[in-house]
């Protein structure tokens, strides 16, 4: 195939895609934005006009990942910017947001630019860097939040994913500090004084059965609870990442009840994979928090469907070979989730008739890229906006194979697994990033034509 030009892209007109799901019409792509929806597209295409027929597809603003682990800096051999942002493109995603538990940590301008310059040197997805709230990590000292916020980064999201910002008076002071620049903190809810660093199983009978340390419901219920207390006092925003027991949706809707801004993201994992996986002690299955029981899970699924959750998110962490080849005890916590949330969103909840493609479009574009405040993305399929937009083919079955992955990682537990509905096509600012399987950025692209 002819590889589709990476700057100042033809005017693309798509013939004839559902468009969210919500009917079928022409959409006209000119200088990477949206400028005709309907019956009028074609008339008003200009000659030259790439047609890219996709009757039988749907048509999404382009996906926006507010949780993705690319490892780089420091951890190059499980995951770059480069080969994350591939992996992000061919799963639909127009922008990702870069945790900030890489090495060295994210919790400062310097390498928070770093980030945001490798992403636009790839030229696959938008990548925006979150900001770690503490220094190192360390739960105890505010990192440069203002600076971060104020620097070309942008930085709006902060958090210490990867470990719970557990010190109370810490979250209060970050809330504070943040909601001067509207910035938000997401939360990796986990009490280390309830869900230690082993605790890997989900507590409950399997845990005993099997022998490993129990992550129980109430560790991550106990600071949800609490971080919405302190967005209430604060009057700040409080993001829930990885919600994955029914309890906290009981908090999350409680909270929304009152007015208090909060919003939570539920990982595709936690929708579909349950914890009678962990059986075979097979550490494909070990992250964090942990897979919980099918009563959670269909909460969760639930949750999404009404709003309660606001947005899936796909927590991809990426871990090389040896560091999750192990005992279950000993492997790294994580999974890969960049190019299977699709799938597995459309296999979960739209086949099951919970979800319509335009609630997908919500949950997936719109209410992420509006809880980070991105300003280009998730602004829909309407004239004016960013070409940013995702075909899929909402009938064709896949089997995950790990090997075909762009990502580093191998990490992969969807491998072996049949999903119905795939992506077909990205498009960022009108650019054409991935298609089945093949993916553009900058990177193929000549000094010349950047
Ligand atoms: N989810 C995980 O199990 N692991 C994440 C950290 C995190 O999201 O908490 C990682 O960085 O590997
Ligand atoms: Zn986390
Ligand atoms: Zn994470």
């Amino acid at each position: 195939m002819t590889r589709p030009s990476p700057t100042a892209p033809r005017p693309v007109l798509v013939e004839g895609a559902d468009i969210q799901g919500e009917g079928v019409q022409d959409v006209l792509v000119v200088d990477g934005r949206i400028a005709a929806v309907g019956p009028d597209a074609a008339s008003e295409a200009p000659s030259g006009v790439q047609r890219l027929a996709a009757s039988g597809l749907v048509l999404l603003p382009g996906l926006v990942d507010l949780h993705t682990h690319l490892r780089e800096p420091g951890r190059e051999d499980a995951e770059t910017v480069s080969t994350g942002s591939q992996a992000a493109a061919a799963g639909g995603f127009t922008a990702v947001l870069a945790m900030a538990n890489t090495d060295p940590v994210t919790d400062n301008v310097e390498v928070a630019e770093r980030v945001l310059d490798l992403g636009r040197r790839a030229g696959y997805v938008d990548v925006h860097p979150v900001g770690a709230v503490t220094k190192g990590l360390g739960g105890e000292e505010l990192a440069e939040l203002g600076l971060m916020a104020r620097s070309r980064a942008r930085v709006r999201v902060f958090s210490d994913d990867g470990r719970c910002v557990h010190d109370a008076r810490v979250m209060r002071r970050a809330l504070e500090y943040v909601k001067s620049f509207d910035g938000v903190i997401s939360q990796h809810s986990q009490d280390p004084s309830l869900a230690g660093a082993a605790a890997c199983c989900h507590e409950g009978e399997l845990s005993g059965r099997l022998g490993l340390p129990g992550w129980p419901s109430v560790a991550e219920e106990t600071i949800v609870a609490r971080d919405v207390m302190l967005a209430r006092h604060t009057g700040s925003r409080v993001h829930v990442a990885h919600v994955s027991t029914a309890g906290s949706v009981e908090v999350l809707r409680w909270a929304k009840a009152q007015g208090i801004d909060v919003t939570a993201e539920v990982t595709p994992h936690h929708l579909m994979l349950t914890t009678d996986l962990l059986a075979g002690y097979d550490p494909v299955y070990k992250v964090n928090p942990p897979l919980r029981p099918t009563e959670d899970a269909l909460v969760l699924q639930e949750a999404l469907a009404d709003g309660t959750i606001d947005a899936v998110a796909t927590d991809h962490a990426p871990h090389v070979r040896h560091d999750k080849e192990h005992a279950f005890v000993d492997a790294a916590f994580g999974m890969l989730g960049l190019e299977t949330a699709l799938p597995v969103v459309s296999t979960v909840m739209v086949r099951s008739g919970r979800m319509g493609w335009a609630d997908v479009a919500r949950a997936m574009s719109t209410t992420p890229a509006r809880i980070a405040r991105l300003a280009d993305q998730g602004q829909g399929v309407r004239v004016g906006a960013p070409a940013n937009l995702t075909l899929v083919d909402p009938d064709r079955e896949t089997t995950v194979d790990r090997a075909l992955s762009k990502s580093l990682s191998r990490n992969n537990p969807w491998h072996g697994r049949t999903l119905v509905g795939a992506v077909h096509l990205t498009m960022l600012r009108g650019r054409v990033t991935a298609r089945e399987g093949l993916v553009w950025g900058n990177e193929d692209v000549t000094e010349e034509e950047l």
